[in-house]
This record gives C-alpha cells, structure tokens and sequence, in this order.
C-alpha cells in the first residue's frame, strides 16, 4: 500500500530518528543547519558552544545554539526549540533524538553506506564526504515519500560530524530529478498539499543553510524542482550533453515558481536573467545554463561524479568555521523571508494549487507528457 504521510512513513522506518517528531513536520534534531549547528572545537564553527550530550538542560529555554530571531510561530504553550532553522520540534525531543543511535556511533571505517527505498547514501570516512544518490524511478521525481526518506537521510549526516561535503547525484543518469511530483499536486485535499509543501519547504531550508559543503553532480535532466535542489548547493557540475535541460519551467505547467525558488535563482543568475527564465519557463542546455551561471562547470558525462569529488576537495580546504560563516551570511536574509512566513507560504500553495484551473492545467500536462511517448 502506498504511504502517502510523513507520518505513514515515519512508523514504517521506525527507528531511522524521526519516531518524535510530529506528523507533517519534519524536522531536524541535529540542526545542524543555518546559523546554529556548530559544536564547539570541531571546526563546525567558532561562534558559539553548546551543552555536551548528558550535559543538557530540557527547561522550557532551549540552551543550544545561537537563534534564529526569524523562526516563525512560536508558542508559549508548547515551547519550541529556536535554535535552528525550521525547527518546530520541541526542544527536549530534539535533545533526545540527538542521542538517537545511527551508523556514526559505530566504530569508524573508510567507508559507510545506508539506505532505504529511494535515497542511498555513501559516506567516505576518511574524506568526509558524502554522496546522496536520489533512486526514485522512473523520473527521481521529488514525491512525499522521497522528500521524507532524504530528510532522513541528510539528517543522519548532519548528525554526523566527521561529515563535512556532500555530493547529490542521481541513481539514474539521464535524469538529476523530473523536480517535484505532480502527482502529489493533483487530485489531492487541502491537507495533502499542506503536508506536501511543508515538506518541500523543509528540505530547501536543510540543503540551502546547510554548513556542509554542498555539491550538485548533475548527471541528467533536472526541471523546475530538480532545478531547485542543484540551486540549493554551493557548486554545481553538470553533464555536458546537449540532451539535457536545466530550468525552472513552471510557467510552461501553468504554475508559478514560489518567491524562495525565484529568490534563489536571483541569487544565482542575476535578477535580469532570473525574470526571463521565470516568465518563459526557459530549459536551458549545459551550454547555455553554463553561459548564465546556473550552473559552474560542464565536463563528459563520466567525469561528473569524480569532478565533483575534486571540486569538494578544493572547498573543504577552506578553514571551515570561516566558509561556514560566509555561507549563512550570504544565505540567511534569503531563508529568513521564507521563515518568516511558512505559514503564509503554505497558505498560498494549498489555495493555488486547489484551483479547478490550475488542477486542470497539471492534468493537461502530465496528458501531454505521457502522450508525447505513445
Ligand atoms: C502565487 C504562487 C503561490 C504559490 C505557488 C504555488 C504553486 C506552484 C509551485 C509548484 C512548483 C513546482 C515545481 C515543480 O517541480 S513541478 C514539476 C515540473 N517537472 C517537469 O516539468 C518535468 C516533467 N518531466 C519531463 O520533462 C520528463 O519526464 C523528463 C524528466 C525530462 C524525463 O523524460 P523521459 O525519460 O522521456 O520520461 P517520461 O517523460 O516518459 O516520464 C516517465 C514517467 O514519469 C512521469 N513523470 C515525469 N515527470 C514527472 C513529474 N514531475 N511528476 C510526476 N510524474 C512525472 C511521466 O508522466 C511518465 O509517466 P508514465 O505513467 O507515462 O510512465
């Protein structure tokens, strides 16, 4: 039976660190994100420090971490952790999912693996490296289901503090990710697309203010969503085969790209580029996606994984709590407009995407998508 909620998911992975967190929000305890992730003496980040496991205090008044001022609804009631970004979680179960056991507190060998049914993580111990290969066939197309399963996953390698990079690639090359699932988008009620998006909204937020380094290996097509998910890395290598397209082509759905997908795009390729692209729906090849800096480097088609590595290998010689701390200063007025109003956010989504009109153009879409096989 398919699982279609977080919470659906979280019971049948149990064990894998999500069993307290709340259906519909996923969340991360490691928060290692943003701003407030850094473990004292461990090159994470020199700012702050932070209570030792055993150590902590679960007071109503979260100790760790700086704050991020901007984290949306806090309740009196039901104290939330502010540490870090996008945490709704409240503070003691994040404490508590800190010491949940994962591969990192096994005894260290060059390379670990882990994965479960669409996302296979590949640590190399001795570079610090990780590798996400995102397996969701037949499109990597970005459903609940695989959103859940990569939080999980980055999770784990926020948790985990040997890890310093990582690499997203595809399981399948030819296609980095057909972007989000518009299944999940069409036919479906209110509270679907509310879990749905915040989902969304979650991972752009744990990749975009990650403190690692983060590496696109785009080995094949990546529209819209998929177009997204590279955009939330610090580089991007991508296949130099003119088959392939990278953009953010909501309009041509009938869609429009949310505020933070333009924003982040704004940040990439410049305001001017970013209207263009946005209005068309433009799916540019390597060349071009080169030629506007969506993307920084093309190289063959087998070199995407191994250019990757090196690239990483240059970044991660950058004194880490300095790179660390120009990284959130570049991105951090981006998250925090997003933070600021998730609520609003989702809001938006759910009533846009309820639209007869809208429902009707995905409908026609994926029609024609499947028409254009037959
Ligand atoms: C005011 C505004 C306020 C708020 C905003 C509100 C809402 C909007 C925000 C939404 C933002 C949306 C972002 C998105 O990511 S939407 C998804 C966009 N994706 C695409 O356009 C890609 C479509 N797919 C393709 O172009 C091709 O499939 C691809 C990836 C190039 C691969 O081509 P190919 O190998 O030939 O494979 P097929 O086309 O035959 O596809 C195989 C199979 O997969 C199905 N499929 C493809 N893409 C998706 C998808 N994204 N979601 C679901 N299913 C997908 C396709 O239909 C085929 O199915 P079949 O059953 O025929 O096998």
């Amino acid at each position: 039976m398919a699982l279609r909620t977080v919470s659906a998911l979280k019971r049948r992975l149990g064990g894998a660190g999500l069993g307290l967190l709340r259906s519909g929000q996923i969340s991360s305890a490691a928060g290692r994100s943003g701003a407030g992730r850094a473990r004292a003496g461990r090159g994470r980040g020199v700012a702050w420090t932070r209570p030792r496991l055993g150590e902590e205090q679960l007071g109503p008044t979260c100790p760790v971490g700086p704050t991020w001022e901007s984290v949306s609804r806090p309740s009196s009631t039901d104290r939330k952790c502010l540490g870090r970004a996008g945490n709704f979680l409240p503070c003691a179960a994040q404490h508590r999912l800190e010491k949940t056991p994962s591969y990192i507190d096994y005894p260290a060998t060059a390379r670990r693996s882990f994965s479960n049914h669409r996302v296979i993580v590949d640590m190399d111990q001795s570079l610090g490296v990780a590798t996400i290969k995102i397996k969701n066939p037949p499109v990597n197309s970005l459903s609940l289901e695989l959103l859940t399963e990569f939080l999980i996953g980055w999770e784990k390698l926020e948790n985990d503090k040997s890890c310093k990079g990582v690499i997203l690639t595809s399981n399948y090359p030819k296609i980095f990710s057909a972007g989000l699932d518009i299944l999940e988008m069409c036919g479906k009620n209110a509270a679907h697309y509310t879990e749905y998006w915040k989902a969304v909204q979650e991972l752009w937020l744990k990749l975009y203010m990650s403190n690692m380094v983060v590496i696109a290996a785009i080995n094949g097509s990546s529209p819209a969503g998929g177009c997204l998910l590279a955009l939330t890395s610090d580089y991007r290598v991508m296949a130099d085969n003119p088959k392939y397209t990278i953009g953010l082509n909501e309009t041509l759905l009938g869609i429009v790209a949310p505020f933070w997908f333009k924003d982040n795009l704004v940040n990439t390729i410049g305001n001017r580029a970013s209207e263009q692209a946005l209005q068309l729906g433009l799916l540019f090849s390597p060349a071009e996606a080169l030629k506007i800096g969506l993307v920084d480097q093309l190289v063959p088609e087998d070199k995407v994984q191994s250019t990757a590595l090196s690239v990483m290998s240059q970044w991660l010689k950058i004194p880490d709590h300095a790179r660390q701390l120009t990284k959130t200063m570049m991105r951090k007025p981006t998250a925090d407009l997003l933070l600021k109003q998730r609520e609003a956010d989702i809001d938006n989504f759910v009533r846009f995407i309820s639209r007869d009109g809208i429902q009707k153009s995905l409908h026609m879409y994926l029609k024609a998508l499947k028409e254009r096989k037959e």
